[in-house]
C-alpha cells in the first residue's frame, strides 16, 4: 500500500486517504473511479453465482490469497455430535454451503468452514482473525461489511455481480462517495452503549439520511468506545443509507488486533502501527454533511417501528398520532398510538447477529440476567458470532449463566437475524433481538421485531416485557 505523498499537503480526510492510497484509475465522466481491493470476504449466499459467471467467462481468480470466505447465513445452529454431518432447513441451504466449500476447493481460497475453528459469521470473524487492518479496503457480497470501517478499513457491501469482478480482477468500478462527519460529544452514560447510540444516530439521521455518503465517526464519545461497540456502531451505518462507516485507528485500534492470527507480527506490526497512526482525518478537512450529537443525553434506545430508524428512548413513548408509514409500522407491531414503550410485552428474544454477537455482548447480556430467569413463557435464543465467541464464553462460564436462566445456548451463524437456516419466529410473535433490522417479515413471517442493545434485549427477557436494563444494573451495583 502507498502512503500519500507529503508534497500533496491540502488536508484530506480519513475516507479520501483510503480512497486515494487504493484508486488505480480516477472517475471520468464515461466511468466510474478503478479501486483495489485489499480484502474480499465471502459467504454461501452471494457467491455461487458470482463462482458461475467467473467459469462461463474462462477466468479464473486472480489473489486467491486475498479472498476468504465463511459459512454463516444457511448453516443451522443446533448444536450437533463432532464429526456429525449439519441437517440444513432445506436443500437450498444445503446446496449454497457445498457450493461455496467446493469453488473455495477448487480455487485455493481459504475457508473457515465446518470444520474449522475460525468459522463465524463474516464480520464477526474478518477482524477476529487481524483480516482486517487499518488503510484496507475492504469488500463482501453483503450489506454489513461496513462493520469493518470501525478500524479505519473502508469497507462497503457489493452486489453478486461486482462479487464477480472482485474475483477476477481485484479491483472495483465505483464512484467515489460524498463524506459526511457525525460527531458524538461527551461520554455514553452508565447503561448506555454503542448499539443505543447508533440507534440513536440512525434516529436522527432517517434511514435514507446518509445516502451516498461515508460516515466517519469521531468526537469523544466514539473515542472512549471499546473496539466492538466501535464494530457494532459501524456495523449499522447501511441502515442510515452510508455507503460506509469509518473511525479513525487508534491505541484500542491496535491493542485489540495486535495478535491476532492474520495481523502483521514483530518489525511488520511496528512499521504498520507507524503506517496506521497516519490514518486520521486532518484537522482542516472538509466533510460534505457535518452532524453532530451529544452522547451525554442519550438513553438505552429501542424501535417502535420496521425499520431501524423508528428508535426512540427506552422510556419514551410509540408516536402518538401517527400518518403513513409510522401509522402502518405500529399497526405490524401490535402497538397503540401513544402507549409507552416499557412493559409492552414480548415473546422472544435473540442475542446475536453480526452487530451484537461478540464476547463482550455476550458478556453484557449475562451480567444482566446472571441469578435471574427468563420470564416463564418467553423463548430466549443466545448465537455467538463466531466460533471464538464459543469457546471463550464457554471458558468464562456465560453458556451456564445463560442456561442456568433459561435461555437456549447455540452454534455461532446468522440465525435469527435473517431467520435463513430456520431459527425463526411465528407470526404475530413480538422478539426483542440485538440485530440490525427490523423490517416486516424479516425474522420470520409476520414476526415483530424490536432491536435493542444486549443488556436490554437481557432484561426484557427477565420481564417477558420491554424492559430498562439501567434498573437491574443499578440492582445489581447496589448489592
Ligand atoms: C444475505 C445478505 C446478502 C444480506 C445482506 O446483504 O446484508 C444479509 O446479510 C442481511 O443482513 O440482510
Ligand atoms: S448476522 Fe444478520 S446482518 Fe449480519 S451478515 Fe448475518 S444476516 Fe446479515
Amino acid at each position: 500500500m502507498k502512503t500519500p505523498s507529503p508534497s500533496d499537503a491540502s488536508p484530506k480526510t480519513l475516507f479520501e486517504k483510503v480512497w486515494e492510497t487504493h484508486q488505480i484509475q480516477a472517475e471520468t465522466d464515461a466511468a466510474p473511479a478503478l479501486v483495489y481491493i485489499d480484502l474480499h470476504l465471502i459467504h454461501e449466499v452471494t457467491s455461487p453465482q458470482a463462482f458461475t459467471a467467473l467459469e462461463q467467462r474462462g477466468l479464473t481468480v486472480r489473489r486467491p490469497d486475498r479472498v476468504f470466505g465463511t459459512l454463516d447465513h444457511s448453516t443451522p445452529t443446533t448444536p450437533r455430535a463432532p464429526g456429525s454431518k449439519p441437517i440444513y432447513i432445506n436443500a437450498a441451504a444445503k446446496k449454497q454451503v457445498e457450493t461455496l466449500e467446493d469453488n473455495c476447493r477448487r480455487h485455493g481460497i481459504r475457508l473457515a468452514g465446518w470444520d474449522s475453528p475460525d468459522r463465524g459469521i463474516v464480520h464477526v470473524i474478518g477482524p477476529e482473525l487481524g483480516l482486517t487492518q487499518p488503510g484496507m479496503t475492504i469488500v463482501c457480497g453483503d450489506s454489513h461489511t461496513s462493520t469493518h470501517g470501525a478500524f479505519g478499513a473502508l469497507a462497503f457491501g457489493i452486489g453478486t455481480t461486482e462479487v464477480g469482478h472482485v474475483l477476477a480482477t481485484q479491483a472495483l468500478l465505483q464512484s467515489k462517495p460524498k463524506t459526511m462527519r457525525v460527531t458524538v460529544d461527551g461520554r455514553l452514560p452508565h447503561g448506555v452503549g454503542g448499539k443505543d447510540l447508533i440507534l440513536a444516530i440512525i434516529a436522527e439521521l432517517g434511514a435514507g439520511g446518509a445516502s451516498g455518503h461515508v460516515i466517519e465517526y469521531a468526537g469523544e464519545a466514539i473515542e472512549a468506545l471499546s473496539m466492538e461497540e466501535r464494530m457494532t456502531v459501524c456495523n449499522m451505518s447501511i441502515e442510515a443509507g452510508a455507503r460506509a462507516g469509518m473511525i479513525a485507528p487508534d491505541a484500542t485500534t491496535f491493542a485489540w488486533l495486535e495478535g491476532r492470527k492474520y495481523a502483521p507480527k514483530g518489525a511488520a506490526w511496528e512499521a504498520a502501527k507507524q503506517r496506521w497512526s497516519q490514518l486520521k482525518s486532518d484537522a482542516d478537512a472538509q466533510f460534505d454533511a457535518e452532524v453532530r450529537l451529544d452522547g451525554s443525553k442519550l438513553a438505552p434506545m429501542v424501535t417502535w417501528g420496521d425499520s431501524p430508524d423508528m428508535a426512540a428512548p427506552i422510556d419514551a413513548s410509540v408516536p402518538r398520532a401517527p400518518e403513513g408509514p409510522a401509522a402502518e409500522a405500529l399497526a405490524y407491531m401490535g402497538f397503540k398510538a401513544g402507549e409507552a414503550l416499557m412493559g409492552e410485552t414480548i415473546d422472544a428474544v435473540f442475542i446475536g447477529s453480526c452487530t451484537n454477537a461478540r464476547l463482550s455482548d455476550l458478556r453484557e447480556a449475562a451480567a444482566v440476567i446472571a441469578g435471574r430467569h427468563v420470564k416463564p413463557g418467553v423463548r430466549m435464543l443466545v448465537v455467538p458470532g463466531s466460533e471464538a465467541v464459543k469457546r471463550q464464553a464457554e471458558a468464562e462460564g456465560l453458556d451456564a449463566i445463560f442456561r442456568t436462566a433459561g435461555a437456549d445456548w447455540r452454534e455461532p451463524g446468522c440465525s435469527m437475524c435473517i431467520a435463513m437456516n430456520g431459527d425463526s419466529g411465528l407470526a404475530g410473535e413480538r422478539i426483542v433481538s440485538t440485530s440490525n433490522r427490523n423490517f416486516a417479515g424479516r425474522q420470520g413471517r409476520g414476526v415483530r421485531t424490536v432491536l435493542a442493545s444486549p443488556a436490554t434485549a437481557a432484561a426484557s427477557a427477565i420481564a417477558g416485557a420491554i424492559a430498562d436494563p439501567r434498573r437491574i444494573l443499578e440492582a445489581s451495583h447496589a448489592q
